[in-house]
């Protein structure tokens, strides 16, 4: 049990220095030496009443001191809990119907007097009557208008009528070490927010009545602890940490002269011009800072995100003011903290602001700005399908899109060059399919993240020699997810171990039932080899789109999703899109995220410059002014302004985002980072083929690793490398992407040289992770050794226009040119440095061996005396190791 605080426990609790409560303790006739000296609880209390209210403490008899401090320590925690409590209910509005009715009254009471103080203040503040102004400027203490700004510590009496009996039970439910960490917590909250809650103590202090001067504050329990105390029987003295003083408000009124001092010099450019009265310099300093304070904020619109400093900031009040609210509630926040919201909601109520959470993105938002709604559109015509082609590694996906794209594309298309631009379009029938070119689902992925859903139907394809493999459950599930609609393609159909029914079967235990088992997916058997099923493939996707009813209106402005894009020679940036509604024309101004232009060049997947494209058709789109990433919403804007400004927004809400990431995760990876500080890391994006390598893989590279550096991975996964995985080892620092029997696409390299990130390829696990361990070991600092070649005593010294030099004799080993050299006196070393010159009589020599004379210059030294000791040595180079 703790029945002693130091004094500057005390100090911290009030918020003043320890000075200060040393003074008032001297003047109490206390002896107290020293921030560290410790006061009996009795003692702090009287010292707190003392430099609060004023009030000299009459001599206490009892002797029971530190019973009564147990006593009273136990009732501020009682009382506190049920101020938490209270605090919670009021605020989250839930009122627990199985509280004593006193309680609820009591709640309710507190509810009421806060809000009637807020409301009160906020009266009083808007309406800052000129009269007030007049008849209270004499006042010597003035106080702010604060609004709801919670109180100080104070102390309370709360009346008990029972002698404190040393009850052990009582005492043992006092929790008194909770409360100390709670405030030397709050001691370290910061020099600022300390500063700050001192200087309100201190101008409390010097007024005499400063009780009544902090009537401003609102005390957000009201009357009602009082009654809280009535239901005791006994009577203490309460350390109050969270209440204000009971003192009644009305005598706070006129206590307001500063405030319309602001007013009238905030508008000292307009009216009332603060009467023509001469301010001090002091006082000028005084208005904008109380300026500052009175601005009432009653309605906010922040963003999710939001740190404490900037929320202190959209109030328009002190950042201690909202960490100290924070504190109360038990919340440790420092200033870069992220609001939850929770605390968003309860400071809301305590500093009585409306909060209206507004979505950044909103501001940028040019799709939602400029959509057209299709459905609704009656100039909507109907569109071609655009597809998406996905399944295991190997099962066919590019053979399939090259087939389909070699027997189709080129018809007709005489001359043509064809390239490949991530999308094409073919013709069946007359009827033109779009496929999206890019295999696997890297591309889809980030579409669908991005919410740009360009797919209408998904190819599954599946060997039907090999069947249902991890990936092919991977896209199953994307597939399903995803809601359209799968046309499974039963690939390899040409060789003779192909199975149909048996991938039938395993795909309708993943709920992919063929049409002619009973099921809705249709599986046509083909071969992207030898060309068999390719037209049966098409004829299905038509009558799927036909049933899909796919519409748009080509005569809008252009909405559509790129599908990959680079940097090319003498192009720039270049992007692959994918027209989802309206017409993409040349000229059109374009927004695409943060990036904007003007469309310079449409060229077709055939090499050819086209003027325009439609809905569900695809061209590179060039004058971007950056690469923007796949599955980025590109729209025709009406002007070039218009898209700048869109681009703009967004670029700084992905700054902002970024900045905001960083210092999340350096919160908390706080403890983590100063573990482990020193290390220097080598992030690692880690891709296998199968899940075994790539735990294996995984566990060997994090055990890689010395007091110096380590490996990081930080991501893994099964399958190919993904444009993903480069932006993400693009965003980190000292990071490589590493392949475990898989191969980049060309457009997965593109972008990785683009981004500057190095892809490694291994088909062996000891190569790679030799590598890696080469890697880290290139990061190592460079590790020396000393040889020390010989040492000189100083013989005599010769001053030279080129500096000093020390005549020596050489009594060990040799000295030598070209090495390091350190001077020692009478054992201590004294300097360190180069050696500029060694000379044998006149001449440069290489080195001096024992027993010889020579001239010694050393660089910057000139304080070599006779006597002096000098030493040449070498610094050799050692292999790190890890
Ligand atoms: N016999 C036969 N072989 C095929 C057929 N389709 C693809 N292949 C072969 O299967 C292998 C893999 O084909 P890809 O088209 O590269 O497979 P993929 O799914 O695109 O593979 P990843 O790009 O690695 O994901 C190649 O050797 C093809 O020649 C087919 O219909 N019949």
């Amino acid at each position: 049990m703790i029945d002693k605080v130091r004094v500057h426990e005390v100090a911290t609790e009030m918020g003043i220095a320890s000075k200060d409560v040393i003074n008032k303790a001297t003047e109490m006739g206390l002896v107290v030496k020293s921030a560290q000296s410790t006061v009996s609880m009795e003692d702090a209390e009287k010292i707190m009443n003392y430099i609060m209210n004023g009030d000299t403490p009459e001599p206490k008899k009892d002797a029971k001191k530190p019973a009564k401090a147990k006593k009273a320590e136990e009732k501020i925690q009682e009382i506190e809990e049920t101020k938490e409590e209270a605090k919670k209910e009021t605020k989250v509005q839930e009122k627990s119907k199985d509280e004593p009715k006193k309680e609820q009254n009591t709640k309710e009471e507190k509810t009421k007097s806060e809000k009637e103080v807020k409301k009160d203040t906020e009266v009083k503040e808007t309406k800052t009557s000129k009269k007030e102004e007049s008849s209270n400027q004499d006042e010597p203490k003035i106080k702010t208008v604060q609004v709801p700004k919670k109180k100080i510590g104070g102390l309370k009496i709360v009346k008990k009528k029972k002698t404190v009996a040393s009850t052990s039970s009582s005492n043992d439910d006092f929790d008194v070490p909770q409360k100390q960490p709670k405030v030397s917590s709050y001691g370290k909250m910061s020099a600022e927010v300390l500063e700050e809650l001192a200087s309100k103590k201190k101008t409390k202090k010097e007024t005499p009545v400063s009780k009544k001067d902090t009537g401003t504050k609102i005390d957000i329990f009201g009357g009602s602890m009082a009654e809280v105390s009535m239901d005791m029987d006994d009577q203490v003295t309460l350390l109050d940490l969270n209440a204000t003083e009971r003192a009644p408000l009305e005598p706070e009124q006129p206590r307001k002269p500063k405030q319309p001092k602001p007013i009238g010099r905030n508008s000292n450019k307009g009216k009332n011009a603060g009467r023509g009265r001469k301010v001090s310099r002091d006082k000028r300093k005084k208005y904008t800072k109380e300026k500052q304070v009175e601005e009432v904020v009653t309605h906010v619109e922040i963003p999710e995100d939001i740190r404490v400093y900037e929320f202190a900031e959209k109030l328009k009040r002190p950042m201690s003011d909202v960490i100290k609210v924070l504190f109360d509630l038990g919340m440790m926040m420092t200033k870069n903290d992220f609001l939850g919201s929770d605390e968003i909601e309860v400071l809301s109520d305590e500093f009585g602001v409306e909060v209206t959470i507004i979505d950044p993105k909103d501001e940028f938002n040019y799709e939602e700005d400029l959509a057209h709604d299709v459905e609704e559109d009656p100039n909507a015509v109907k569109r071609p399908p655009v597809i998406t082609i996905m399944g295991h590694v190997d099962h066919g996906k590019t053979s399939l899109l090259d087939a389909i794209r070699s027997a189709k594309v080129t018809e007709g298309e005489a001359g043509g060059i064809t390239q490949h631009i991530g999308a094409y379009t073919v013709e069946q029938h007359g009827e033109p399919i779009t496929f999206i070119d890019t295999p696997g689902h890297a591309a889809f992925g980030a579409m669908r993240q991005r919410g740009t859903d360009v797919t209408d139907i998904i190819i599954i394809v599946v060997a039907a020699d090999d069947g249902v493999k991890p990936q092919t459950e991977e896209v199953i599930k994307i597939a399903k997810d995803s809601g359209a609609p799968v046309i499974v393609a039963l690939n390899k159909m040409d060789k003779e171990t192909a199975n149909p029914d048996l991938v039938k079967g395993q795909m309708a235990e993943h709920g992919m039932t063929s049409v002619d088992w009973g099921g809705d997916v249709e599986f046509i058997p083909l071969s992207a080899k030898t060309g068999m099923g390719l037209d049966d493939l098409l004829e299905n996707i038509l009558i799927t789109a036909e049933v899909l009813d796919l519409k748009a209106n080509p005569k809008v402005p252009a909405k559509s999703a790129v599908v990959e894009a680079s940097l090319e020679k003498g192009r720039g940036p270049v992007a692959t899109v994918i027209v989802q509604n309206g017409t993409l024309k040349v000229g059109d101004n374009i927004v695409c995220g943060s990036s904007y232009g003007r469309v310079k060049a449409l060229i077709d997947e055939n090499g050819k410059q086209i003027k325009s494209i439609g809905p569900s058709h695809t061209a590179q789109v060039a004058g971007l002014d950056t690469v923007p990433p796949s599955g980025e919403v590109l729209m025709a804007v009406s002007s070039d302004k218009e898209a700048k400004e869109y681009a703009h927004k967004r670029y700084e809400y992905d700054r902002h985002k970024e900045l905001s990431k960083s210092t999340k995760s350096t919160l908390e990876d706080m403890t983590a980072m100063i573990a482990e500080g020193r290390l220097k890391t080598l992030k690692v994006v880690l891709k296998a083929d199968v899940h075994g390598s790539l735990e294996a893989l995984k566990s060997s590279l994090t055990d890689l690793r010395n007091e110096e550096v380590k490996v990081e991975v930080i991501s893994t996964g099964v399958g190919g490398i993904t444009e993903n995985d480069v932006e993400l080892a693009s965003a980190s620092d000292n990071c490589v992407l590493l392949g475990f029997n898989i191969r980049p696409t060309g457009s997965v390299k593109a972008l990785a040289k683009q981004r500057g990130i190095e892809i490694r390829n291994y088909s062996v696990i000891y190569q790679l992770l030799d590598d890696v361990t080469n890697m880290l070991t290139g990061m190592m600092d460079l590790k020396f050794t000393e040889e020390n070649t010989g040492q000189a005593d100083v013989k005599d010294t010769f001053k030279t226009p080129k500096g000093m030099i020390a005549g020596c004799t050489v009594v060990d080993g040799k000295l030598i040119r070209g090495g390091l050299v350190r001077v020692i006196r009478e054992g201590v070393v004294i300097f360190e440095g180069e050696l500029t010159s060694l000379k044998r009589f006149k001449d440069d020599v290489e080195e001096v061996g024992n027993g010889y004379e020579c001239g010694v210059g050393i660089k910057g030294y000139d304080d070599v005396q006779v006597g002096d000791v000098i030493e040449t040595f070498k610094k050799v180079e050692q292999k790190v190791e890890l």
